[in-house]
């Protein structure tokens, strides 16, 4: 398949077209493809936009802009394959994942039609320390590229990611990070996602799931029915007074992934604290030493159930980042999932990444039909990764 885009790009190419498997020759090493510019080669002004369009950057500290940006992504964002969900990133999410400590209003970058002002394609930035191997890297997590559904395969995307790809190297960044559900040059992991059900009577209904043969709707209810109280002795909810001790435990667990975040302090007390219909956070406080030593979270991303007549909104939490010392990682995740099933979600989802594949099965995940492809941007690895190397969730 020709990429005439990314074949232009500096990220791993299936090498030359005649065939040959190149990168035989040469020893490939673990890095950056490309050397960073002088500041004075980047490119000053921004890409062409077909005439009648323009760039804009969005303020999404702005309501007003903040509710354009929800509007053209919850109208116009990722559909699964049978186009019967579509992801319905909520503005609290999308305030809270677009202003991460360090961020660049200036790469939240919008294109508007001249005439009607109006928002119709968007691709987002945000700063994030990702470490490959040994290497700490300040890279670009790319997120929210959308194109309006009526002004696809116009060769707009590569533009944006041009644009985008500009405004970093501004900043002197020269590495990114994205994932995708499409297949392009190249991923470095391929993941997949599993889904817990919560509501399996909701999920029959939209389509999604089927009752299994032999089984009835009683009996499938009761298959994943969950107490109505958590079983770890110290589980609570994270407060602000754990940031440190919750950072000690990430720091010592991602140590063992080969792709993982760099996360300090303000980082975790940024993107880990609860925050009601976005991030909910838990730790295991133990009764009698009062040592932190266990972690789950979960963050909540709806979906718009596309054409069903009974429900219009699937209420979705997505496994983040858990860390087990003492409690049995199965236990820990078990709770995070009574958790959900009490604040009436109704599917809990997770990639094979971590030590996820622990789990999965055991407490009745289902594996998806869809993948997720990981990126990185001027960045090369010399292998790619098992899921179970990859410590990185993107949001
Ligand atoms: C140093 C820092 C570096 C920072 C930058 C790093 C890189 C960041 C990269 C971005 C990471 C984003 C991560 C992210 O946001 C998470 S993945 C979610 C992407 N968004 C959606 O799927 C929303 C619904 N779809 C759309 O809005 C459009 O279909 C989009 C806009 C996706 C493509 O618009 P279109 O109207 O359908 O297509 P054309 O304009 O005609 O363009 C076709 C070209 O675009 C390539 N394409 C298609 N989908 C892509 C995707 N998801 N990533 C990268 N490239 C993608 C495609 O391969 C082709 O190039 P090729 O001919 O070479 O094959
Ligand atoms: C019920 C299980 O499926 C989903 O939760 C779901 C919801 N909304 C989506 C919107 C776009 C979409 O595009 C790939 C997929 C979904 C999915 S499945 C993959 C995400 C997970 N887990």
């Amino acid at each position: 398949k020709r990429h005439m885009f990314w074949e232009t790009q500096p990220v791993g190419q299936y090498n030359n077209h005649d065939g040959d498997k190149g990168g035989g020759e040469e020893e490939q090493v673990d890095g950056p493809i490309e050397a960073p510019q002088p500041l004075s080669d980047v490119r000053q002004e921004p890409y062409n936009l077909p005439s009648n369009y323009e760039w804009c950057t969005c303020d999404i500290t702005d309501e007003k802009v903040m509710k354009e940006v929800y509007t053209l992504l919850t109208n116009n964002y990722v559909e699964d394959d049978d186009n019967m969900f579509r992801f319905d990133y909520s503005v609290e999410f999308l305030r809270w994942a677009l202003n991460p400590p360090g961020y660049f209003p200036d790469w939240h970058i919008g294109v508007r039609a001249k005439e009607s002002k109006r928002l119709v394609a968007f691709i987002t930035g945000v700063p994030a320390h990702i470490r490959a191997h040994e290497k700490i890297v300040l890279m670009a997590e790319i997120n929210f590229l959308c194109v309006h559904k009526k002004l696809r395969s116009k060769r707009l995307a590569p533009v944006m990611i041009k644009e985008v790809t500009r405004r970093v190297h501004l900043r002197n960044i020269w590495q990114g990070a994205y994932t995708a559900g499409v297949v392009l040059p190249t991923p470095i992991a391929t993941c997949q996602y599993w889904h817990r059900s919560l509501n399996p009577k909701k999920l029959i209904d939209v389509g999604f799931s089927r009752l299994a043969p032999r089984m009835t709707m009683s009996r499938t209810i009761k298959l994943y029915r969950l107490p109505n109280e958590t079983v770890t002795p110290g589980f609570r909810v994270m407060e602000r007074r754990d940031v440190q001790a919750v950072t000690r435990l990430l720091q010592g667990y991602f140590s063992q992934f080969t792709v993982a975040p760099h996360l300090v302090d303000d980082d975790v007390e940024y993107l880990l604290l609860p925050i009601e219909n976005v991030v909910n956070s838990y730790v295991v406080d133990n009764p009698n030493s009062h040592e932190i030593t266990d972690f789950c979270s979960f963050y909540t991303l709806p979906s718009t159930i596309i054409g069903n007549e009974n429900y219009s909104l699937l209420k979705a939490a997505y496994s983040y980042y858990n860390v087990a010392t003492v409690t049995p990682l199965l236990q820990l995740m078990n709770d995070a999932l009574i958790m959900a099933k009490l604040k009436d979600y109704d599917v809990f989802n997770a990639l094979d990444i971590m030590q996820n594949e622990s789990f999965l099965k055991e407490l009745k995940f289902g594996p998806g039909d869809g993948h997720l492809h990981y990126y990185l941007y001027n960045y090369r690895l010399k292998a790619p990764l098992r899921p179970a190397e990859l410590g990185l969730v993107l949001l």
